[in-house]
């Protein structure tokens, strides 16, 4: 089913919230208002929005202050400001500020719808084969595509955050793919792999007798991708000295072969990726600050398969389509039944993506060509999901209380003290910016918004 696009209109003037939402509403929008500049800042704090319709004029906070309230924290939803009074100053201001459009009140009914339309469509990321492989049918997913598909035509360097299997290397490979050096190389290293000085004749060549075992003169990754794009894995293991180096090139797009002195010039893109927390790095002295500023330009947060339980079923489908194309006839598996389905969306997947492809194959093997059934699917699936989805309810209640904040307590009771406080020091540090606070503990909004319930915050 296609997620409606939801509005939040932000207006002081009751009578324009009442018509515009009904009329939005009508055109088959899900449809929120806010009465104020701070009670929509409240909303969007916590809450996902396809489009924000915002006065410009408000008593208390104006719509430029909450424009730039918003922007500053990193929400980059599409906002038409609304004026009354239309002045070209104040227009160009919010546009500066990072307003999609504006539109003059009374709005013209037609323009308004037209608007909405053109925007909500340029939201649609449109991505080509690169990022075809990329399952996601939810919102979150989808604002993953979305931010690849902007960044990707660009030179920008790009910062992968995300847990272990999320599918970081495969939105690397899907940048390069969807950018203009497609047809240049794309390489990848594992920066945790590899001991710092084989690290760095891998990344920077060496010269022949650069140490032991150099017999002949080698080129680095940076000059073989050159034209292309590198992929920097687990970023956030290299040592002070390889960052050192690291930060070189992104800087002055150099690099030096080891035992040599010669400076030679690279055009290379780097995406980046960790699961660690850099920004305690930095501030603990483990990671350089200006390193990092560097790889942060753009940053995108791929979630745990567990926040977003929605792109289950398109992952197992796409998981036995690449099952069915591989084996003979008579080993393809006909689906999953209702019951495995539920177990599957309830578990927690603390390996994501990659251990959901890792059961299913497990699955397919032991189902020997039939259906996948609860029993054929590994253990720990089957008694992570059972502990929780214990009642005696419908599928349904008991697959929507496997996915309620249980879930998500279950998983993190072990550390929830310590959890708790990093919350509390995040809100702290982000002066109770929600956004902020989420960006900087690498969670979903709406993640960390159920564990200020769930901890009573
Ligand atoms: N959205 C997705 N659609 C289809 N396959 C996916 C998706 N996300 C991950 N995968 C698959 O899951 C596996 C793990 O993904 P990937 O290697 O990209 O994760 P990662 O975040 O780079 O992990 P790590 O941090 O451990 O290197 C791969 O086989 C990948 O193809």
């Amino acid at each position: 089913m296609p997620d409606t696009p939801r509005i939040l209109i932000i207006d002081d003037d009751r009578a324009f919230r009442v018509g515009t939402g009904a009329l939005l509403a009508d055109e088959g929008y899900q449809v929120e208002a806010a009465p104020s500049g701070d009670a929509g800042l409240d909303r969007l704090r916590t809450e996902d929005f396809d489009m924000v319709l915002l006065d410009l004029r408000m008593e208390g906070r104006t719509g430029l202050s909450v424009l730039e309230e918003l922007r500053g924290s990193g929400n980059d939803v599409p906002v038409v400001m609304l004026t009354g009074f239309a002045t070209v100053d104040s227009a160009v201001a919010a546009l500066k500020l990072g307003a999609d459009d504006y539109l003059t009140k009374p709005c013209d009914n037609s323009l308004l719808r037209s608007k909405i339309k053109a925007i909500l469509a340029r939201r649609e990321p449109v991505l080509g084969a690169g990022a075809a492989r990329i399952v996601g049918a939810g919102t979150r997913m989808k604002e993953v595509l979305r931010a690849i598909s902007r960044v990707a035509p660009t030179e920008s360097t790009v910062l992968l955050r995300g847990a272990t299997g999320t599918g970081k290397e495969l939105i690397a490979r899907a940048i390069h793919e969807e950018s203009p050096r497609r047809s240049r190389p794309y390489l990848t290293v594992n920066c945790s792999a590899l001991a710092e000085g084989l690290l760095e004749s891998e990344l920077f060549g060496h010269a022949r007798g650069a140490f032991t075992g150099a017999v002949n003169e080698r080129k680095g990754m940076f000059e073989e991708a050159n034209g292309g794009t590198i992929f920097l894995d687990e970023i956030g293991d290299v040592s002070p000295g390889m960052q050192a180096k690291l930060l070189r090139v992104l800087q002055e797009r150099e690099v030096v072969r080891v035992g040599t002195s010669r400076t030679l010039q690279v055009d290379v893109r780097v995406v980046a990726a960790t699961h660690r927390d850099l920004e305690s790095m930095v501030e603990e002295g483990a990671f350089r600050k200006d390193l990092y500023f560097r790889l942060k330009v753009f940053q995108i947060r791929v979630p745990e398969l567990r926040d977003r339980p929605e792109d289950i079923p398109s992952l197992v489908g796409a998981a036995l389509a690449r099952w069915n194309e591989r084996v003979e006839p008579t080993r393809r598996v006909q689906g999953v039944s209702e019951d495995a389905m539920e177990l599957l969306s309830a578990y927690d997947w603390p390996g994501n993506v990659r251990e959901l492809m890792a059961s299913l194959e497990y699955a397919c093997i032991v189902s020997e060509g039939g259906r996948i059934m609860a029993h054929h699917l590994p253990e720990e699936v089957r008694d992570g999901a059972s502990s929780i989805s214990s009642g005696n309810g419908s599928g349904e209640a008991r697959r929507a209380e496997a996915r309620a904040p249980e879930a998500v307590r279950r998983y993190v009771a072990p550390d929830a003290e310590s959890e708790r406080e990093k919350i509390v020091k995040a809100l702290e540090d982000a002066d109770g910016n929600r956004t902020r606070a989420a960006a900087a503990l690498g969670m979903g909004r709406t993640t960390l918004w159920q564990k200020l319930k769930e901890y009573g915050l």
